[in-house]
């Protein structure tokens, strides 16, 4: 924690990174300082900050954002005691374009995803080596992690459970392509030192994985002290974290875990380029179809099949594939519905509305 943050030049605003989004404010951190005490910050009484294109958007942990002081002047608190010192709020008033947003398929009716983490470099999806890893999953959390944009990386847990871990990783390591695969174990550290060169100074990093995968203890043992808690109710020393629980952890060397509870079983949401990345090898297969159109199912002169058939390319991983594409498709045809009605909706509006000012006016009604 540093003691010499960096302080806003009266009336400018200074460049802070969200650490919790909540309502109608948000707790942030100098953008320079991620370690720093988080300090509380109003959001205008919409709850949306501007974009420079003009468009309004409901910050989210990992957001950078402008904030200015009602003192000028006023320096970042040293320690959590000096922020009664204080007291008086920020005020944030702008949102920086996102680098890269984890999104999932919101369960609300009005919005059609939420943006669960915004500016994550680094997606870790983690899986064990111990029972089998599921390919399946590993592709699924491939795909969600093109999806926003960060770079994804594979990490095969418990390592010290299978007598090959590596010959287990180069068989991960032809679903994954593109993608670093790291096989490791917290126990005895194996595999450890690649995954802190990717630690450096201001990158945000999200872990995801099956419940028992390994996640907390991977965490934990990258930032030397539990930051992520392996139980529902984490205990210490100043008793539980509720209040101040923060969403972008400090980790070591200036790294940043974004640990929400909105990434806990994510779904997948629809996109299709995120699943071309994933499956390269099916993508670049299906360019020699015959109809550009090809379902892969039984066209002729399907390439896709063809490889199938001759061994190059395995049947697990057109049926993974398969099951994905229906997925995202089944979600965008959701979508669209919901866009549809959330129109109709607003036209109900603008027509009832439209029918009040005629009838304010003493015009005749229809
Ligand atoms: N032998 C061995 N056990 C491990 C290793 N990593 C994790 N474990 C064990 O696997 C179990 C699950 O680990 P967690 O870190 O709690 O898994 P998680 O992914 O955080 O699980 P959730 O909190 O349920 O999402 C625990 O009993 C760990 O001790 C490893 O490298 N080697
Ligand atoms: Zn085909």
């Amino acid at each position: 924690m540093s003691t010499s943050a960096p302080q806003p030049p009266a009336g400018a605003p200074l460049r802070a990174r969200v650490v919790r989004a909540e309502r109608g404010a948000v707790l942030v951190v100098p953008d320079a300082d991620l370690g720093a005490v988080a300090r509380r910050a109003e959001l205008p009484r919409d709850g949306l900050l501007p974009l420079p294109d003009g468009t309004r958007t409901p910050p989210t942990v990992g957001d950078v954002v402008d904030v200015v002081g009602d003192d000028a002047g006023e320096t970042w608190p040293a320690d959590e005691h000096a922020t009664a010192l204080h007291a008086t709020a920020l005020r944030a008033t702008g949102l920086h374009p996102r680098r890269t947003a984890v999104v999932r398929d919101s369960a609300g009716r009005t919005s059609l995803e939420q943006v669960v983490a915004a500016n994550v470099d680094v997606v870790l999806v983690v899986e064990h080596l111990d029972p089998d890893p599921d390919l399946g999953r590993v592709e699924r959390l491939l795909t969600l992690a093109w999806r926003s944009g960060a770079r994804p990386v594979v990490v095969l847990t418990k390592a010290d459970l299978v007598p090959d871990p590596d010959g287990m990783a180069a068989e991960v390591a032809q679903v994954a392509i593109g993608v670093d695969v790291h096989a490791v174990s917290v126990l005895d550290g194996a595999g450890l030192e690649p995954l802190r060169a990717l630690l450096a100074p201001g990158v945000a990093i999200v872990v995801v994985g099956a419940s028992g995968a390994g996640k907390s203890s991977l965490v934990n043992r990258l930032a030397g002290r539990e930051v992520m808690a392996t139980g529902e109710v984490r205990v210490d020393g100043r008793g539980r974290h509720t209040t101040t629980h923060r969403e972008l952890v400090p980790l070591a060397d200036g790294a940043v875990l974004v640990d929400t509870p909105g990434l806990r079983g994510i779904g997948l949401v629809a996109a299709p380029e995120a699943l071309d990345a994933t499956f390269a090898d099916v993508t670049a297969l299906a360019a020699a179809c015959r109809f550009t159109d090809c379902s892969h199912e039984r066209e002729p002169g399907c390439a896709v099949q063809a490889a199938v058939a001759s061994g190059e390319l395995p049947a697990r991983r057109l049926a993974s594939w398969r099951k994905l594409a229906r997925e995202a498709a089944y979600q965008a045809r959701r979508a669209d519905a919901r866009l549809a009605a959330e129109e109709r909706a607003r036209w109900r509006r603008i027509t009832r509305d439209h029918h009040r000012a005629l009838r304010g006016r003493g015009a005749p009604r229809p």
